[in-house]
Formats: structure tokens, sequence, C-alpha cells
């Protein structure tokens, strides 16, 4: 889709209606308490909306109507292919009304609306696609076993699941796991995050007019504590999966085994190695990867590569053309579609990114910040510094020397974090070799990327725990196992058992 101009899409920002109230068994309605928060677009500090502060209470009535509706089978029970068609036409109202949502996200979010539209919009419509499409095409099994039994493995919905959204895409992390939950027919408790709760509301309404039942999709706006704890601790539910800090998750694990020892998945932070080699070829091709991976999304991404390991040959030219491809990421008014860098997502997550360009570091570029805006930022740090170990999530690079591949893996290797990591050669047998010592859950060579639909995105150490995301390895987290056994054994077998 070709993309408008600033006022075009202001325009339609001034139109928008946007749904501020909890999604609980089919109906928009207030927080039980009555209570709101405002929810801020943070590239103005302009309030865009009151969104319903729920809690406890809310959380309690919106797992009994999603329980109600997972037992009562009328989502659970649907033939795959009915669950196939319904979330294609929610993928078709994603795409009919692309535009509203991706300036709704642009604004709660400080996201860039280029971004919105080329990235956050189209792979959230193909996410739910591609799950539909999947879901009438998993066969069951049926195991090894005697003449006399038929052993039947089976998958079954887990049943009611509760989804805990982080603030740095959304839509694209909605999409990501009602794709899988709902195609595997579970009933769901959306808590976006406090931050940017708008295009989760807009899709309840989507939603619904897709034509998903009352009680199976439900949205619960409100804080961690509030909300997110409740849905941990919940003796109902039968699943959480989050996406979030690692702190955060920690405390998931903690609610299961406090509560009801429902499953968890947890996908969470990292400080991910961009490990450029002395034989990397095309080294201006290799400085465009490592821009969009350090500042897409302003840095505010899980997978982003926010440590620059590279070998002593290369460094200075591979540095001269890095600064020079993060010249071209203008910064700016979000609603500007030149711009490739926009607002951090709140104040105070702007005062935290703020506090690592404090002095210390050598600044190679950038450095400055003000008013929700950070500079793409490079800075040339020693291994212990903060800058080099914390995950910053913001626009900062921090730039690492290494003499050889060995020890350029073993820094890579060297923290708590294992999300992602690219490896820069030219040289297939080093490629594959780091590729295979770098412990991560998603490695690329000579690019960045997060994969695609189809392939499993999580975390090794203190990054993930559980299942996956995405790929045909997302329904693991959303579906159990069951072994039906049949004896066949006519009454005149005399042997039982
Ligand atoms: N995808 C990722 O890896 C993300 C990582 N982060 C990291 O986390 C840092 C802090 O950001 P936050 O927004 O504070 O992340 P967070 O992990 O606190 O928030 C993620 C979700 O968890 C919920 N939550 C927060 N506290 C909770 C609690 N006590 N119990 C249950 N649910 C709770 C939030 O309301 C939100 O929906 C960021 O600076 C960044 O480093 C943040 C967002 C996404
Ligand atoms: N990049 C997608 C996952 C995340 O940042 O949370």
């Amino acid at each position: 889709m070709s993309l408008l101009t600033t006022e075009e899409y202001k325009a339609i920002a001034a139109g928008l209606s946007i749904p501020t109230q909890a999604f609980i068994d089919g109906h928009f309605r207030p927080a039980i308490a009555g209570k709101t928060f405002d929810t801020v677009n943070p590239a103005t500090g302009d309030v865009l909306a009151k969104v319903a502060a729920c809690g406890p209470e809310d959380v309690d009535l919106a797992v009994a109507k999603a329980r109600d509706a997972f037992e009562d089978g009328r989502w659970s029970r649907l033939h795959p292919k009915d669950r196939k068609e319904t979330l294609i036409r929610l993928a078709k109202l994603v795409k009919r009304n692309a535009r509203e949502l991706a300036v709704l996200e642009s604004l709660d979010s400080g996201k860039t609306i280029y971004d919105c539209e080329q990235v956050d919009i189209p792979e959230t419509i193909n996410c739910l696609t591609w799950h539909a499409e999947l879901i009438d095409k998993i066969y069951d099994q049926v195991a090894p076993a005697s003449d006399n039994h038929i052993a039947m493995v089976v998958r079954e919905p887990v049943g009611v699941v509760g989804l805990v959204l982080p603030w740095n895409f959304p839509l694209l992390m909605l999409a990501w796991k009602i794709g899988p939950a709902l195609a595997a027919g579970c009933s769901v408790i959306v808590k976006p995050a406090e931050e940017t709760p708008l295009t989760t509301l807009r899709m309840a309404e989507l939603a619904m007019e897709a034509g998903i039942p009352a009680g199976v999709f439900n949205v619960v706006p409100g804080t961690g504590p509030e909300v997110g704890e409740p849905i941990g601790r919940h003796m109902d539910i039968d699943a959480v999966s989050f996406t979030g800090s690692t702190e955060t998750g920690r405390r998931f694990l903690r609610y299961a085994a406090e509560s009801n020892l429902k499953e968890v998945t947890l996908e969470m932070g990292g400080k991910n190695p961009a490990v450029v080699l002395d034989d990397a070829e095309n080294l201006d091709r290799v400085a465009a990867h490592i821009v969009n991976g350090a500042f897409w999304n302003m840095g505010e991404n899980c997978s982003a590569s926010s440590r620059l390991i590279v070998q002593k040959g290369v460094k200075e030219e591979l540095l001269k053309r890095i600064v020079a491809h993060a010249r071209e990421w203008p910064m700016g008014d979000p609603m500007d579609p030149v711009n490739r860098v926009g607002a951090l997502v709140s104040k105070a997550h702007f005062d935290k990114v703020c506090s690592y360009l404090e002095k210390g570091p050598k600044v190679i570029l950038g450095g400055k910040a003000s008013k929700g805006f950070v500079e793409p930022t490079i800075l040339d740090v020693p291994r212990d510094a903060k800058q080099a170990r914390e995950e910053i999530f913001g626009p900062v690079l921090s730039v690492l020397t290494v003499d050889s591949f060995d020890e350029a893996i073993a820094l890579a290797n060297d923290t708590e974090y294992g999300l992602a990591a690219s490896i820069f050669t030219a040289n297939i047998k080093r490629a594959l070799r780091g590729a295979r010592a770098l412990r991560a859950g998603t490695v690329t060579v000579n690019s960045f990327g997060e994969g695609d639909i189809s392939t499993p995105f999580g975390g090794f150490k203190q990054s993930g725990f559980g299942g996956r995301d995405n790929g045909i390895h997302a329904h693991d987290q959303y579906t159990q196992v069951k072994t039906i056994w049949v004896d066949l054994a006519d009454d005149t077998d005399e042997a039982v058992g």
C-alpha cells in the first residue's frame, strides 16, 4: 500500500472513534470499579483516551465467560474449517481497516507510520491468515501398537488462555498469540500493555464483526499488578503466554507455581550480538543490516542487534559505513512517513534509555535526546560497561572490538540472554560453526532478521521459557496432547492387559 501524506494521516487520526472499555463476553463495558487510566501519545504528550482500568474482579468475570464459551464448544468444538473461515474474515477486516489501525498504533505507541504501514499491519494480516490456513491441515497421530490395540495421539485446545502483551509491537504481538490460540479453539483473555491498549480494543470490535462468538475473545485493560497478576494467579486459566521483560516473566513462573501450575510461555528480553568477522563481504550491505537491526522500531525490540562485535581488521571501514547508513534514518513526527525513528513509548521509558547516554562511553554517533525522542546512537564501549551488558531497549548500539573468531563467539555468548544473534562472514564453515556455537533461539547469517511466520521465535537462557511463538511450533503452546488407547481384543481372547 502506498504511503499517504502527514496531513492525510492526521485527517484519519482526527476522525478515529476509539473503543476504550473492557471487552468481555461480546460486550464493551466499563471496569467494574469504574476506574479509568489515560493513554498518551508519546510523541506529543497528549492524552488520547481514558481507558477502563480493570482489576481482579474484571479478570474473574472474563475468565468465567471464557470458561463457559470453552466448555459449551461454541468455538472450541467447531469444525476447524469453520474456525479457519472466521479467522480469515478477521484478517480481511484488518486489511480493510489497515489505514486506521496503522494510525491508531502509531498514535498510541510513538512508532512511525512508515513501520506501522509497512511492517506491523501487513505482518498482522499474514500471521492471522497463516494460522487460520494451517488449522484444518494438521493431522493427529496413531502410535505403533499391537494388533489388539489402537493408540491415538490427539491434540486438544488447552482451554482458557491468558495473553499478556508488551507495548513495542502491540498489534503484531496480539496476532502472534491469538492467531494460534484461536485457531486451536482456545478462549482468550487478552491484557494489552497499559501504554498501548487501543489497537487491541479495536481488534475486539473487528473480532465481533468477523463472527468470533461472545466469550471467546476478551480484552481486559489495566496495569500489571491489577490485571496481569490476577491472570497469572487465576485458578481457572489453563495457560499464559507472555511477552515482556525478564523480570516480569519470572513473576509469571512464581504466579503459576503458587496457583494452579498453569502452563507458562515466556518471550523476554535480549542483548543480541551481531558478529562481524574480518572476511565479511559487501560491508555496505552489512552496515545496512546492522543499522536496521539496531534502530528499527527505535530499538524497542527484543531481538534488536544492540551489540556489534567486530573484528579489528574491519572495524574502521564498517563503522564509517554504519554511520553513513544511520544518518539516512530521519527522526521526528511519527505521523510523517519520511521518518524512520519515532518517539519512545513513554516518559518513563525515555528516562530509562537516557540514563544509558550519560557520560562515560565514547560517542561515535548521536547521543542526544529530547522530549520523548532519542537519536540513533552508537557508542564505543568496554566489555563491562552497562551499555554493553544491559538491555537498553532504545536506539543505542554498543560497539565491542575483538581479535578472533573464537573471541567473538565467546563474547557474544557472555550474556544472560539468548534470544537472537547474527554472524557476518564470507566463509561458509565459519558461518555455520558460528551459527551452531551462538546460544540463541534465532541466528541469522549475513543478515539481521527474525525469520518469518513459518519459523519458531523464542529464546535460550533468560530470554525464553516454555513454548515458541510463530510457526507450527506456536500451536504447542495452545494445545495439549492426549493418548486414547483402545482395546480391540474380542471376547474370545484370553489375555487382558
Ligand atoms: N518483548 C520484549 O522483550 C519486551 C521487553 N521489555 C523490556 O522490559 C523493560 C520494562 O518494560 P515494561 O513495560 O515495564 O515491561 P513489562 O514486562 O513490565 O510489561 C509487559 C507486560 O507485563 C505486564 N506486567 C507488568 N508488571 C506485571 C506484574 N507485576 N504482574 C503481571 N503482569 C505485569 C505489563 O502490564 C505488560 O502488559 C523495557 O525497558 C524492556 O527492556 C518491554 C517490553 C517488551
Ligand atoms: N520483535 C518481536 C518480539 C518483541 O519484540 O517482543
